[in-house]
């Protein structure tokens, strides 16, 4: 993973070179205290650990029922979806992936409709076993396998902690499982079981995607100019402090597009504690230059856009043309555009002062996607040693899940009582 901080230099707000360098001095003392944490294989500092921890050869071992699927349906929500999507997303392959982590009906449906149930995979994903969401989709997905005559006990494997309802269904049913990792939270936890076994069943290269995110690990040190992980981090913290305080993610590839997503997560959700916190958002390039880029350039000078883009690329040549005004196409190739239009962004945001950063990797390859997963989680730990907040914990999202249940008959949760005392001012 590459990481060039120089359109932060001069920039809206903006980071002189002295400014990081002082910054260094608290990313060294960071760094030590990740370390350390690593070391003890402490709540969160664990996920650091997954390139050496996460065993390709059992993640195989476990899919391995699955082989002949045509498809693979994971079942989960949050961090037990995102890492996942993110994964296959990237690295396409012959299986597809599908993902079922919202309970919209229609949309249930009409992808239930739609699959191969006889030859799907379905990976039920959840650490504590109790989110409502991905059980009541297993419920619906089992119903479904039952009703056109599939044993859905042969196509099923869990992935989950030591206890819960999957755990008990995997032991009842004698279900493959998969152990979700310890002290490895949800947004965390790609580079292990939970993001890594749907991939395994498309037969993509674990141990490279491993290997690109030790490679990112070995070059974590004392300092950001050492550390392309850690330099994101420090700069998106000090830059959110002189008021960037959205870091819009613009991926320029599509098979990126769900990474914007998973990082929205890791960074909305280790980083969102007691009135602090960076906002993500979700872009995607060159897409959003005719939408989004119009506030991105013009708008307040209170986000930072951090711009992805993969060095190489499989490549397409655009067929010459008689049309006159477009003749300068004609002959090019879209990665050629597609590079004109990342650069001409970037340099557009530069030119109005807006700060941004080039983020790149070789290739949206393993080795790519296990640099670039790893790069924005040890990024995200570092932000949120230098924030001084609770990076691993997420009790904000614990709330409105107790007025759900509540609402639901699944309790008495005095949350619950907040919605039939909401305010109300209806036009129609
Ligand atoms: O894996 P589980 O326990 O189903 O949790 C799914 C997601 O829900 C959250 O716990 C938030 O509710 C996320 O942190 C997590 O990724």
């Amino acid at each position: 993973m590459y990481v060039d901080l120089g359109n932060v230099l001069d920039s809206t707000p903006g980071l002189s070179r002295e400014q990081l360098e002082r910054l260094d001095d608290r990313v060294a003392d960071a760094h030590e205290r990740i370390e350390a944490g690593r070391a003890d294989a402490e709540h969160g500092y664990a996920a650091l650990n997954l390139p050496e921890t996460t065993d390709p050869d059992e993640i195989r071992a476990a899919v391995e029922p699955f082989g002949d699927a045509e498809a693979v349906l994971t079942v989960g929500i949050g961090g037990s979806a995102l890492g996942a999507a993110t994964v296959s997303e990237a690295l396409g392959g012959d299986v597809d992936a599908y993902f079922l982590d919202n309970v919209d009906p229609e949309d249930t449906t009409r992808l239930l409709d739609s699959l191969p149930l006889d030859s799907t995979a379905v990976n039920v994903v959840s650490r504590s076993g109790t989110t409502a969401e991905t059980l009541a989709n297993f419920l619906v997905v089992r119903e479904a396998m039952e009703s056109a005559d599939v044993d859905w006990t042969e196509q099923t494997f869990v992935t989950t902690g030591d206890e819960g309802n999957l755990r008990q269904l995997a032991e009842k049913h004698d279900l493959p499982a998969l152990k979700v990792p310890d002290g490895v939270p949800g947004r965390f936890s790609a580079l292990s079981t939970v993001g890594l076994a749907c991939a395994a069943i498309q037969g993509h290269d674990l141990d490279a995607i491993l290997a690109g995110a030790a490679d990112e690990a070995d070059k974590l040190s004392g300092s950001l100019f050492d550390s392309p992980a850690y330099a994101y981090g420090a700069a998106s913290y000090a830059l959110d402090r002189r008021g960037a305080t959205v870091n819009a993610m613009m991926p320029y590839a599509e098979s990126l597009e769900y990474f914007a997503e998973w990082f929205a997560q890791l960074w909305a959700e280790s980083l969102g504690k007691e009135g602090v916190g960076q906002t993500p958002a979700r872009a995607l390039g060159a897409t959003d230059q005719h939408s989004q880029l119009q506030l991105y350039r013009a708008g307040r000078h209170d986000k930072l856009v951090t711009l992805v883009r993969p060095r190489e690329r499989e490549d397409r040549p655009i067929p010459e043309t008689e049309l006159e005004g477009l003749s300068y196409l004609g002959g090019s190739t879209l990665g050629e555009l597609l590079d004109a239009e990342f650069e001409a962004t970037e340099a557009s945001l530069a030119a109005a002062g807006q700060p941004n950063i080039r983020v790149e990797i070789d290739r949206v390859d393993e080795r790519g996607v296990g640099e670039l997963l790893y790069g924005m989680e040890a990024a995200c730990v570092l932000y949120g040693e230098l924030e001084n907040v609770s990076t691993f914990t997420q009790p904000a999202v614990e709330w409105g899940k107790r007025a759900a249940r509540g609402l639901l008959g699944g309790g008495d949760f005095e949350e619950a009582d907040a919605v039939s005392d909401k305010t109300r001012l209806e036009i129609e």
